[in-house]
């Protein structure tokens, strides 16, 4: 009798206790859901990081003939404003540019940086028009009224660095 008494308190025991840990499972789990942001735009890998050089050969040379890397020709982009090229560096890539143009977005960048410098980050999203519009409501600035295309010939926007703790940040449509 005390033995079966003994089984049925554990087993009130045990069901006591998954039930507790079913309570707090769900409590944590609600908690970790209310702190996921819902958003309908993911975003993805990083693109390329990008580097304005003040010497665009100089620079070429540098990635192709001193590391070895891959290297692009140079593509004019002027409704861009820059010269480009690509490295590639397996994982992702680095973009190099110079200014193209009396209105280059990247001169005032390099008379305030004379030897070049880190001067974007490229990183995909799934839906551009999504992230902008989630963008605009909490008052992150885009620097166009509309997506360009950008250098893969895909829709690009660029966030203003001020808003991104220093970094211009450009999102591409993956
Ligand atoms: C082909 C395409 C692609 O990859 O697909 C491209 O690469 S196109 C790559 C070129 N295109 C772009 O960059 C387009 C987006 N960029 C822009 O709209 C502009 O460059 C801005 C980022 C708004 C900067 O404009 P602007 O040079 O006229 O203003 P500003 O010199 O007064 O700069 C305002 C403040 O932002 C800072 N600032 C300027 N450029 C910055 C950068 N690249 N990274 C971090 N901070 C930067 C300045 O130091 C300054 O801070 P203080 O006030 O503290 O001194």
């Amino acid at each position: 009798m005390a033995a079966c008494m003994g089984k049925v308190a554990a087993g009130l025991l045990t069901r006591l206790q998954t039930t507790a840990h079913t309570v707090r499972t769900l409590s944590v789990s609600r908690s970790l859901t209310q702190k996921v942001p819902c958003s309908l735009w993911k975003l993805g890998r990083l693109n390329h990081v990008a580097i304005a050089v003040p010497d665009l050969e100089k620079a070429q040379s540098f990635y192709k003939s001193v590391l070895g890397a891959q290297v692009s020709e140079t593509v004019p982009l002027p409704e861009h404003g820059v010269y480009t090229v690509f490295v590639e560096l397996g994982n992702t890539k680095l973009e190099l540019l110079n200014p193209l143009g009396e209105k280059s977005p990247i001169s005032g960048f390099l008379q305030k940086n004379k030897a070049g410098g880190m001067h974007h980050i490229c990183i995909e999203v799934d839906d551009i028009k999504a992230a902008m519009a989630e963008l605009k409501e909490k008052k992150i600035r885009i620097l166009s009224e509309e997506p360009k295309i950008g250098a893969h010939g895909k829709p690009v926007i660029f966030l203003h660095p001020k808003d991104c703790d220093g970094v211009l940040v450009e999102l591409e449509q993956a």
